[in-house]
């Protein structure tokens, strides 16, 4: 049980792969918070895995109904809350996400790679050429997750225990009043 957020909820932002359903599962744990993970409520009242969906409504249906899972978890307290990657990229999910503390979880594009160079369920970097699409969407996306209260910058030197730790410190940091 934590007081310092005084029930506030935590919202993970950043880039696929970056760590946010990993290291919020820790986070959630380390403060007594419910962990939530708009991706997988999105799968779980559609029934379909993200890349399908996808596929069968296109990228702006599923914005929309992301846009409407995060207005739905605003409403409760004590959550730690991993979000989709394009999630600061509308600019009504801001108005959600300031409700609570929001946190960027910011790894080097390169590391990114290597973690989701197997992997098939982000529809996004189903491309030709993955490396370059990873970098065309950090590069559009940077100064949208740097309007993050908490900047965690991190590579494979950190375990991502100790990221949750790190990030529950830089958000008693955060929250301090300044004098
Ligand atoms: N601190 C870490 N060190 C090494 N690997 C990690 C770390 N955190 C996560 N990973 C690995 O990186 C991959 C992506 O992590 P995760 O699914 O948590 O990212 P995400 O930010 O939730 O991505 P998305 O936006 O696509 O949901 C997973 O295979 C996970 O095991
Ligand atoms: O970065 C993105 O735009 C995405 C990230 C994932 O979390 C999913 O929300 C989906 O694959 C889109
Ligand atoms: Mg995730």
């Amino acid at each position: 049980m934590n007081d310092f957020l005084k029930g506030s909820n935590v919202y993970l932002i950043g880039m696929m792969g970056a760590g946010k359903t990993t290291v919020g599962k820790l986070l959630a744990a380390q403060l007594g918070y419910r962990f939530m993970d708009t991706d997988a409520v999105i799968e779980q009242v559609t029934g379909l895995p993200i890349a399908e969906l996808f596929a069968q409504s296109g990228e702006e249906a599923f914005r929309q109904m992301e846009s409407q899972v995060l207005a739905e978890l605003c409403a409760y307290t004590r959550l730690t809350i991993a979000t989709g990657g394009g999630i600061v990229l509308k600019r009504e999910n801001w108005g959600y996400l300031r409700h609570g503390i929001v946190v960027w979880l910011d790894v080097p594009v390169e590391q990114l790679q290597t973690r989701l160079q197997a992997d098939t369920t982000r529809p996004l970097l189903q491309d030709a050429d993955p490396a370059t699409k990873l970098q065309a969407l950090l590069e559009q996306r940077q100064p949208l997750y740097a309007q993050a209260d908490v900047h965690i910058r991190y590579d494979v030197a950190e375990t991502s225990e100790e990221v949750a730790k790190r990030a529950i410190e830089q958000i008693k940091q955060a929250l301090k009043p300044s004098v």
